[in-house]
């Protein structure tokens, strides 16, 4: 047997070789800085001559200085976490980051008694550096020569003998894990730990998502550099990877075709939380910037959506129905603009004109023929009403020429009349989509733009929602589609200045303005674009129809990553949300994967899930958990205290586990949720069910799943994700409604 099982000597050697090579990395990386910053300065000095030759040259140069020490200074950290030892490759051909192409092993690379050379050491890192001759001391996780590490498996290694995982912090290896992929082979390289994910995923919790490169399985590893394809879509049970594959897809794209990709990548987020829980992920894989991940709620600029919607209301906001009750909200708005005049009057040709509120009615009517945005309309508004003026004065002329002439000056005198400006700005005023939304909280003009759409009871419940203060996540959705109909009027759009040095790269992406965080200028570049190239969405079974259509807007010409899971829909008809899906992404081809290893969940939770599973997706099967602790979840009923009840049980878990725990409970109750754990520390969080979507803790408290389940017709979905957010250990808390069994287990999570 090749492989030696190390004893502690054995690890000691192998840390001091990785840290022997860490060091020459840092050496040659303050050699590239100091390189980096030569250039910046010499970049700047050329800055002053203002030729196009100059520029273009200053502008490469800049490009790649900026790179660097974007890049160098952010990542000394880390940086540095795999290398896979290689046999010798069918060729001999070299690809640009200096290492060998071929993925197969030659024929004779191994000898007949099973002995075989390493032939390639290759380190796999955050970034690329080049050694002074060229040789490849760090591969980019992202070069074509990095993906036999995430790649190769035991049933089909290619090239590779080990794969090693090194752990450092700063400057310093703390140690190493390896894969051996061909034990059978004699090749005396040592092996040492347990491997690398399973090491990854016994850690505990923190609030923030930790990137996943220096463990990316096979299955994620295809999705991650799938070419950007139009649509590439991912479907996988919870855990599976989704969210993490979607954002190292995104470092992916970037690496490939920065250029491109300086147009804006969008990742949508369904909740704030989930924004706030993944957005550290690409600073740490050196992508910072480029990338506005902003949550479903938030993709409206100046609207701040922190309010919930009842399911009924929810399911009439977000469906296309209220496409028609908008178009008819957006025209009928202009009704009851306050003090709207009701009759026009100017002087021309020394006498008096008017035209009163029938003829004003009939101009209205002319004008709102057709579907052009009503803002875009008042030009047009302007003109029907000088016609009717003209009509009104009764002027004849049997010369074409003089009448045209007649008419200029006519047309002249009149717009220059602050009686017409005053007259056409209060009677077709630039209506904002917000006003038009807040006017459909009167139940009565409401029910008449949404006849034979709405039934009465959705007409009282979402005027009665409109009325609240704030705005929900399904009304942004409406607001974006008003903001359609409505049409910004041209003189508002923003022109951009042209310089001449956008045009030549996407040097703004790299040049943070001065005095400016990169958080700052990703929140700015995410203001000013409306258009991206590339939209993720993550989640992508919660988008409504209507909150598709807005994503959609965001995305006409990008390419697509999309990922979601249909078993974990709050949305009540994952058939509905489908087809909107189709309709947003149109005719254009898509590559689909399916991630199918749960790597959050151990199997004793991933258990009780299932059960849950069947009866929310009957059929649909369950991702397969990798691992397994030994720790069956632990079922309570409440007695008459629930609070207490359940803060006892997250003051348990929090003894139990290092990182995080989490309270997850019925939407009605998430306040009450957020008092039961008051000043038990920040490792705890209180959520509703909707809230825990994409999140997860190292143990988790579900309350009541009965509550859970009946709160919405997606229940049964909600509480399946509600079960599947625990690292470690679950807890479920019964009521009385749960049915408990003998052993506290709730009726829905018993598996007979
Ligand atoms: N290859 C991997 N190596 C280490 N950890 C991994 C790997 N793949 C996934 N994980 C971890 O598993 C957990 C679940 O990943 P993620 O949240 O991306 O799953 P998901 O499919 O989006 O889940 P959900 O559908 O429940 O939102 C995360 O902690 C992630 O870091």
């Amino acid at each position: 047997m090749a492989a030696q099982t190390a004893s502690s000597g054995v690890r000691d050697q192998e840390i001091a070789a990785e840290q022997a090579h860490l060091d020459r990395v840092y050496h040659r990386l303050e050699e590239k800085i100091t390189e980096a910053e030569f250039l910046m300065h010499d970049a700047a000095q050329r800055g002053h001559v203002g030729t196009p030759g100059a520029l273009a040259e200053r502008d490469a140069q800049v490009y790649r200085a900026g790179v660097r020490l974007n890049r160098l200074n952010n990542e000394f950290e880390d940086f540095l976490f795999g290398r896979i030892d290689l046999l010798r490759g069918k060729d001999g051909v070299k690809g640009p980051d200096g290492a060998f192409t071929s993925v197969d092993p030659a024929d004779d690379a191994v000898g007949p008694d099973a002995t075989a050379e390493i032939a390639e050491t290759l380190h796999i890192g955050r970034i690329g550096v080049l050694d002074t001759d060229y040789a490849p001391l760090v591969i980019d996780w992202r070069a074509p020569a990095a993906a036999p590490f995430y790649r190769s498996t035991p049933v089909a290694p290619g090239r590779v003998v080990r794969r090693r995982v090194i752990r450092s912090k700063g400057r310093r290896v703390l140690g190493v894990e390896d894969d051996l992929l061909r034990p059978e082979l004699d090749t005396g390289l040592p092996v040492v730990g347990d491997g690398a994910l399973m090491a990854a995923l016994g850690q505990a919790r923190t609030h923030s998502m930790r990137d996943i490169v220096a463990s990316i399985q096979a299955e994620q590893d295809l999705v991650i550099r799938a070419p950007a394809a139009s649509v590439t879509e991912v479907s996988g049970g919870p855990g599976t990877g989704k969210t993490a594959v979607a954002l190292h897809r995104a470092a992916y794209l970037l690496y490939q075709d920065r250029r491109r990709y300086a147009g804006g990548i969008l990742c949508v987020s369904p909740t704030p939380l989930l924004v706030a829980y993944t957005e550290g992920v690409l600073p740490s894989l050196g992508e910072e910037g480029q990338v506005a991940i902003r949550a479903v709620g938030s993709l409206v600029d100046g609207v701040t959506a922190d309010l919930y919607d009842d399911p009924a209301v929810a399911r009439v906001k977000g469906s296309l129905r209220m496409q028609k009750v908008l178009r008819n909200a957006a025209r009928g708005c202009l009704d009851l603009v306050p003090a709207r005049p009701s009759q026009l009057r100017v002087v021309a040709f020394g006498r008096r004109l008017e035209l009163g509120e029938q003829e004003l009615a009939e101009v209205r009517r002319q004008v709102l023929g057709g579907t052009t945005p009503v803002n875009l309309l008042r030009p047009r508004a302007r003109r029907l009403l000088l016609d009717a003026l003209w009509r009104r004065a009764g002027r004849r002329f049997d010369d074409a020429e003089l009448a045209a002439e007649e008419r200029q000056g006519f047309d002249e005198d009149i717009t220059t009349e602050p009686e017409f400006t005053t007259f056409l700005d209060a009677w077709w005023p630039v209506l904002e989509p917000r006003t038009v939304l807040a006017s459909l909280a009167d139940e009565r003009r409401l029910g008449r733009w949404a006849r034979r759409v709405l039934t009465p009871p959705e007409v009282r419940r979402v005027a009665r929602s409109l009325r609240r203060d704030g705005a929900s996540v399904h009304d942004v959705a409406l607001l974006d589609e008003l903001d359609t109909l409505l049409g910004s009027p041209p003189r508002e759009k923003r022109k951009r200045e042209l310089d001449p040095l956008d045009q030549l790269t996407g040097l703004d992406e790299l040049m943070p303005q001065l005095g400016e965080t990169a958080r700052e200028r990703a929140e700015r570049l995410a203001r000013e674009r409306t258009e991206y190239t590339h939209v993720i969405v993550d989640e992508a079974q919660d988008l409504t129809p209507m909150q598709w259509r807005m994503v959609g807007r965001r995305g006409r010409t990008a390419t697509w990553t999309i990922v979601g899971d249909p078993a974990q829909s709050s949305w009540s008809d994952v058939d509905e949300a489908a087809q909107a899906r189709d309709e947003a992404l149109g005719t254009r081809p898509r590559r689909r994967f399916t991630l199918t290893v749960n790597y959050r969940n151990p199997a004793e939770i991933a258990e009780v899930a299932s059960t849950v599973l069947a009866l929310a997706m009957p059929g649909s099967e369950p991702p397969r958990a990798v691992r397994s602790t030994g720790v069956e979840p632990r079922y309570e009923v409440a007695g008459a205290d629930l609070g207490a009840d359940v803060r006892a049980a997250a003051e348990r878990l929090l003894a139990e586990v290092d990182g995080t725990v989490g309270v997850v409970v019925a939407m009605n109750r998430r306040a009450q949720a957020r008092d039961w754990v008051a000043g038990l520390g920040d490792r705890v969080v209180a959520l509703g069910s909707l809230e825990a979507k994409g999140l997860e803790y190292d143990a988790t408290v579900v309350v009541s799943p009965a509550e859970i389940a009946e709160e919405s017709p997606a229940g049964l979905r909600v509480l399946y994700v509600a079960l599947t957010r625990a690292t470690q250990r679950l807890t479920v808390v019964a009521r009385e409604a749960d049915l408990p069994d003998a052993g506290g287990v709730p009726d829905l999570l018993r598996a007979d």
